[in-house]
């Protein structure tokens, strides 16, 4: 299932409940919640209580990307909170499969991510045990950043390589700087969770969401 799943960071928080109103009536089930510490990633930006706030008022599943260094200490905190899948990236610890593990011992769903630099073959050992595999098309930190074309070699990659092997489960997703003018080159290379924040939330919502959601009708 080929879906959206709007990033938080591009959107207003003045008036986040009415925009979380108009997402549910176009039927997204999923959010993106961009967590940065200001030291993995130049920026910092959301964390704990506004992921707590959504559990406690919303049904919208929750998908966590963790841009922060030593992930490992704040994912009992995350899942406590309520987070259903959390990612961490490849370059921010030194024991992956240790981290997936903990991960999943909380009780979450796993998700690992890695920076448009980065070469795929890093999280090969760890494909097996994932849920979600998280392609940055930009080097994360912001939003509203040009989407990097090179990266969808990696996407075409592993959509290929869970076609090869049964036990490779994880869901392809991609996150920055797409929007409905390559939303679909994304599509075309395997892409099935489609991050988009400014593509969302800048300019109309309901006229992004009514073409985004036109050209991911194609796909499904
Ligand atoms: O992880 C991120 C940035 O590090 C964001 O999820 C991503 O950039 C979404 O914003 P946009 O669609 O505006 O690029
Ligand atoms: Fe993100």
């Amino acid at each position: 299932m080929r879906k959206l799943v709007p990033s938080l960071l591009s959107a207003d928080l003045w008036c986040l409940k009415d925009q979380l109103d108009v997402l549910k009536q176009y039927q997204v089930d999923t959010l993106h919640v961009d967590v940065m510490d200001g030291n993995f990633v130049p920026n910092i930006s959301m964390g704990v209580p506004l992921v707590e706030s959504l559990r406690k008022h919303s049904d919208f599943s929750l998908d966590v990307h963790l841009m922060i260094a030593n992930p490992e200490r704040f994912i009992e905190t995350f899942r406590e909170a309520g987070a259903d899948l959390l990612t961490v990236h490849i370059e921010a610890t030194y024991h992956i499969h240790r981290l997936i593990q903990q991960i999943r011992n909380v009780g979450c769903k796993a998700g690992v991510s890695l920076n448009p630099g980065t070469p795929l073959e890093l999280i090969k050992p760890i494909l097996h045990m994932v849920d979600l595999v998280l392609v940055m098309s930009v080097n994360p930190g912001f939003g509203g950043q040009d989407f990097l074309p090179e990266t969808l070699s990696k996407v075409k990659m592993l959509h290929q390589w869970k076609q090869e092997r049964e036990d490779y489960k994880y869901i392809v997703e991609v996150d920055g700087g797409i929007n409905r003018s390559n939303v679909e080159q994304v599509l075309n290379a395997g892409a099935e969770w489609i991050v988009s924040g400014s593509g969302v939330f800048k300019g109309d919502l309901k006229t992004n969401l009514d073409q985004l959601n036109e050209i991911l009708l194609k796909y499904n």
